[in-house]
């Protein structure tokens, strides 16, 4: 069977959260082909150089839609989403679409730390 595969997305006040999370959990990480917005990526790849991240485009510039898409397309079995509720965002309609469709497709999908935590504890592959 391929590989599963896990889209880590982080708004920029969350970023140095989500890379130390990674760091963390970087074996169980390690299990997964990464899929990441732009600057999520290359930050995770600064901190994880070993890691298998594929970047796409960057949220504001469609990046959250190319994930939702491979979501549609059954290409993602789990997103962890550090979402920044406090502050506005352009594109909040494209997240709003992402954490649609992972819900419409039963995607685990953790939008905090605590969550997370819970994801990796739960995974047994
Ligand atoms: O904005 C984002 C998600 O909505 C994240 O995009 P970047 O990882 O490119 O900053």
């Amino acid at each position: 069977m391929a590989r599963p595969r896990l889209a880590l997305i982080a708004h920029d006040l969350k970023k140095d959260d989500l890379v130390d999370w990674v760091g963390t959990h970087e074996k169980q990480v390690a299990l997964f082909d990464i899929v990441a917005t732009g600057t999520t990526g290359t930050r995770i790849l600064e901190r994880c150089p070993e890691l298998p991240v594929t970047r796409v485009k960057s949220g504001p510039l469609g990046g959250d839609q190319q994930i939702g898409a491979m979501i549609a397309e059954g290409k993602i079995h789990g997103v962890i989403f550090f979402v920044d509720p406090l502050t506005p965002m352009p594109h909040d309609v494209d997240v709003k679409a992402l954490t649609r469709l992972a819900t419409l497709y039963d995607i685990p999908i953790a939008l905090n730390r605590a969550t997370a935590d819970l994801m990796v504890k739960g995974y047994n592959p």
